[in-house]
């Protein structure tokens, strides 16, 4: 006998958490099939753990940077405390709360491996071996996200690598630490266990650390990762792997390296290897390509939607905002073609994930933290819009002096000179997370430059480089005859 919802969801991380909640609330039954925690690698094993991880080492950083409070943080990162934090902002690595809040909202859990096995279809496998089928009346959504994607090196295999999973959960802190990439991951790791006094080693294929961010930032984040004693070494391939007792000895083109563990933060590869996209006529292991309904884009769509995917599991923007925004509009749009209510597909409406497009934030939480928004100059010339672009040294607005003693940091911002309107923006520096948020709503709203002027940011804080930008662009004035 198989179970019925009108939407089962496939993975409960955060994007699948928000297809399933606004379906639910819309009035569809909802079924959701986890194999292993509600809330997702986000919650457990990468966006959390890894933030918990570097607040200590960037709140004392930041009280070494201002005179007064820097003779009171005489100490390093105290790494008992950390990890303690991590544990409680990962409830210990359980997910009773999440669970909780799935029964609370009236969705039902399956635990086990869910598989397609036809259209609309899936069949979970417990733990334990039995095995339950559920049928969607309208709907099934993959949200299976993605797992660390592993280089063939040989012997890799069998040296006992760490993935996010252990970097982030881990109760001992190595020695010392060799991390392959040169990614936000890897950049992210190594500022964090350089904090905890671990010997961090990055090794890098390219030339650049963050490469996909415009180039400045990547260089001032390699500059405070060698101040902070990362080696950075830029250029490497790495031909094998081998386990010398305690040690992971990695043989590269730039000799032999080795360390306590070894970090692959290589990128990522899409979770949909095992869940029975076959049956239904797809390529197991690859990202499914939506549209911007999030809609997978294949032929078992044609005439009856019912396939639907969000998150990292799509591969759009691996990001968890961005997977939870898709999961709105997916919910959303499920919800409405099941009830008959006609759907608009138009740009910045309802139902669709426009901003994946040209609004994509982002923050590294390296020191200083890297905050983008939307695209980067080569991005904006790639896609051939007439751009200018006016750069700004943070460090002249008073609010970051005020912030910081000796503050350093940089600010872009990518404008599309037809239109007048921001393509794009980054900050560098310290505290520019919360920066972004404001060129982000810029950006979806495209507000005029001449508009831009009016949006006054408070003295002395650092969203003053808003004002600063518009001055160094220029603002056409009235000049006597
Ligand atoms: C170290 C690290 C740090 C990160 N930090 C950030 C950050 O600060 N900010 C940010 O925005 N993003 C960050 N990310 C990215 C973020 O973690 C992902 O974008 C996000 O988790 C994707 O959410 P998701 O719901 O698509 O997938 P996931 O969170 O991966 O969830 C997928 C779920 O599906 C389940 N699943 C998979 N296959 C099956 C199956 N066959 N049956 C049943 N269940 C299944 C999995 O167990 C999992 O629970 C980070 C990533 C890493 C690796
Ligand atoms: N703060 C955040 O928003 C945050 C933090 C961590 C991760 N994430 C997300 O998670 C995703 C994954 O992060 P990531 O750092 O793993 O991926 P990434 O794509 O950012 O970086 C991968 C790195 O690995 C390198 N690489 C790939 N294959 C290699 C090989 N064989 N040998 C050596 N180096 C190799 C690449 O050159 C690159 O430097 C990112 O897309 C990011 O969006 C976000």
């Amino acid at each position: 006998m198989s179970k019925i919802y009108d939407l089962i969801v496939l993975g409960a991380g955060p994007a699948g958490e928000n297809v399933a909640d606004v379906a639910h609330q819309s009035g569809l039954s909802c079924a959701v099939v986890e194999r292993h925690l509600v809330g997702g690698e986000c919650s457990y094993y990468a966006c959390v753990p890894s933030k918990a991880l570097l607040r200590a080492g960037a709140a004392l950083r930041a009280a070494q940077r201002v005179d007064g409070a820097k003779q009171a943080v005489t100490a390093g990162v105290d790494v008992v405390g950390v990890l303690r934090r991590r544990d409680y902002m990962t409830s210990g690595g359980t997910d009773g709360g999440q669970v909780d809040w799935l029964k609370g909202a009236g969705i039902d859990l399956f635990r086990g491996i869910g598989r397609l096995q036809g259209k609309k279809r899936v069949e979970v496998q417990a733990l334990d071996g039995s095995t339950t089928v559920l049928e969607a009346r309208h709907a099934v959504c993959v949200s299976t996200g993605t797992t660390t994607s592993t280089p063939p090196i040989p012997g890799l295999a069998d040296v006992g690598y760490w993935t996010n999973r252990e970097a982030t959960s881990t109760e001992k802190i190595p020695d010392s630490l060799l991390i392959l990439g040169g990614g936000v991951v890897a950049c992210e790791m190594a500022t964090a266990y350089v904090s905890f006094g671990c010997k961090v080693t990055m090794l890098v294929r390219g030339k650049k650390v963050l490469e996909r961010m415009e180039d400045f930032a990547g260089e001032m984040v390699l500059k405070s990762l060698l101040e902070l004693g990362v080696d950075v070494r830029f250029g490497v391939e790495t031909t094998r792997a081998e386990r010398q007792g305690e040690k992971v000895v990695l043989h590269t083109t730039l000799g032999s390296l080795s360390a306590q563990e070894l970090l692959l933060a290589t990128g990522r590869a899409p979770a949909t290897v095992d869940i029975g996209l076959p049956s239904i006529g797809l390529p197991s292991g690859k990202y499914l390509q939506v549209d911007d309904t999030l809609l997978v884009s294949a032929a078992t769509n044609e005439g009856d939607a019912w396939l639907y995917s969000v998150g990292d599991a799509n591969g759009r923007a691996l990001l968890t905002h961005m997977g939870k925004y898709q999961g709105r509009a997916a919910g959303g749009v499920i919800a409405a073609r099941a009830l008959g209510v006609e759907v608009s597909t138009a740009a910045w409406g309802q139902f669709v994930a426009t901003a994946d497009h040209a609004a994509v934030p982002q923050v590294v939480f390296t020191d200083p933290e890297v905050a983008a928004v939307g695209l980067t100059v080569e991005e904006a010339r790639k896609r051939g819009h007439r751009v200018r672009v006016v750069d700004y040294p943070l460090g002249s607005v008073s609010g970051a002096y005020l912030l910081s003693d000796g503050y350093t940091g940089q600010a872009r911002m990518v404008v599309d000179e037809e239109r007048q309107v921001l393509l794009g923006a980054t900050l560098v520096g310290q505290d520019v997370a919360e920066l972004i948020h404001a060129a982000t709503v810029a950006i979806v709203g495209e507000v005029k430059l001449e508009r831009l002027w009016h949006v006054v940011p408070s003295f002395p804080t650092v969203s003053e480089v808003w004002l600063r930008l518009l001055e160094a662009y220029g603002r056409p004035g009235v000049k006597a005859t």
